[in-house]
């Protein structure tokens, strides 16, 4: 049995439709060398990845050094690739992380981010003395990124089936290499209890903002804007599966928000929607190859991103690649196919 191989490419699965997957499998397709299909639960918009605020800055995410070099990836790519698109549903806005107490150390991301600063004054809310800034942040009108990378998936050739897989033998009836971008589902499909859901609520609203900023020192606070609307967080309940938002954690976020910028303490908030969604916690992302069937089959990890899938998704995804191919050749019969046939004795 050979690789399976159509048109001389190499047919590979993903697992999962979230931004995880869905930045995988467009970075595969954009190597011309792969066949690539996607099964899932949940599309869009019915997955976590459509709960998002959604901003490039890492957050609930380790380890830090990879996620720094992930993070400045994603940056990179978003900037080559993704930003002059307006279908992307993308903007540019300085982002301020804000600070009650001084703060000595630069996030272990500072190495990766040239633009990144010290808040100046004028950027600090009273009762806030510190703060870091970059100023090429960018955020993410979800809803629309999503749909972009779906449009984009498909238009390299890619193809979506909605199918939820329930034992992982199920894909190897069909493919060598699958691609488990599950998230939180890896939880039950590969039994790791490693990773955990951190319960997060937002409020919509309609109102806007010039920048994002956010409070993450003792308790989550941030105000999000994005091109249609303005996201205002969070929460963050660890092994809490409640997606149902509650009234109680939105009176919560407003006072907290109304901290960050009183700008919301003095306007009428006007409410268009609040979302939960379950941030796939890990204590650090899983981005590895696993064998199975005496070597005749390959999984790659992708999953366990936390409260940064969309900040390291692409360096996670050009990660993924590289893993998956430094594993291809080491699957069984991908090295009997090597080996030379025996000449015939006439
Ligand atoms: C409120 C909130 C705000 C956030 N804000 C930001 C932000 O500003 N910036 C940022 O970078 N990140 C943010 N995040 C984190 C980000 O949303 C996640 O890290 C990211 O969505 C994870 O992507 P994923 O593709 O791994 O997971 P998911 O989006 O959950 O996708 C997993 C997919 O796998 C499928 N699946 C699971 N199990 C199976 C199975 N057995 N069979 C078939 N399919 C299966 C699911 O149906 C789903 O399609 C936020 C999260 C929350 C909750
Ligand atoms: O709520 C989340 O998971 C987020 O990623 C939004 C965010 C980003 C940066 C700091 C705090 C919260």
């Amino acid at each position: 049995m050979s690789l399976n191989k159509v048109n001389s490419k190499t047919d590979i699965l993903i697992i999962g439709c979230g931004c995880i997957g869905l930045s995988t499998g467009i970075v595969l397709l954009k190597t011309g060398k792969y066949n690539v299909q996607i099964w899932s639960r949940d599309l869009p918009p019915n997955t976590t990845s459509n709960k998002a605020a959604a901003l490039w800055y890492p957050f609930l995410c380790n380890p830090p050094d990879l996620v720094g070099k992930w993070s400045a990836e994603t940056m990179q790519y978003f900037k080559d690739h993704i930003i002059g698109d307006p279908k992307s549903g993308t903007l540019i806005k300085k982002v301020n992380e804000i600070f009650r107490r001084e703060h000595k150390e630069d996030p272990e991301w500072r190495p990766y981010v040239q633009s990144f600063r010290r808040a100046r004054k004028d950027e600090l809310p009273e009762g806030y003395v510190d703060g870091f800034a970059v100023d090429d942040g960018f955020v993410m009108d979800t809803d629309m990124y999503m749909d972009y990378l779906v449009q984009t998936f498909k238009s390299l050739g890619g193809s979506i089936e909605q199918r939820e897989v329930e034992d992982i033998r199920e894909a190897f009836v069909h493919y060598d290499t699958v691609i488990n971008c599950t998230g939180l589902g890896s939880r039950e499909l590969f039994k790791d209890k490693l990773i955990y859901p951190s319960r997060g609520q937002i409020i919509v609203i309609k109102n806007s903002s010039e920048r994002s900023i956010m409070d993450e020192e003792d308790h989550i606070a941030y105000v999000i804007p994005r091109i249609s609307n303005t996201v205002l967080g969070g929460t963050n309940q660890e092994h809490d599966y409640n997606t149902e938002p509650t009234k109680q954690d939105t009176e919560e976020i407003l006072k907290r928000v109304a901290m960050i910028s009183p700008r919301f303490a003095k306007n009428r908030i006007e409410i268009q929607d609040v979302k939960v969604g379950l941030r796939p916690s890990r204590h650090e992302i899983r981005l590895e190859n696993e064998f199975f069937e005496g070597g005749s089959k390959l999984v790659v990890h992708n999953y366990g991103h936390g409260g940064s899938g969309f900040t390291v998704s692409w360096g996670c995804a050009l990660e993924a690649l590289r893993v998956m191919e430094a594993g291809i050749p080491n699957l069984l019969f991908y090295k009997k196919q090597q080996q030379p046939k025996p000449q015939s004795k006439l």
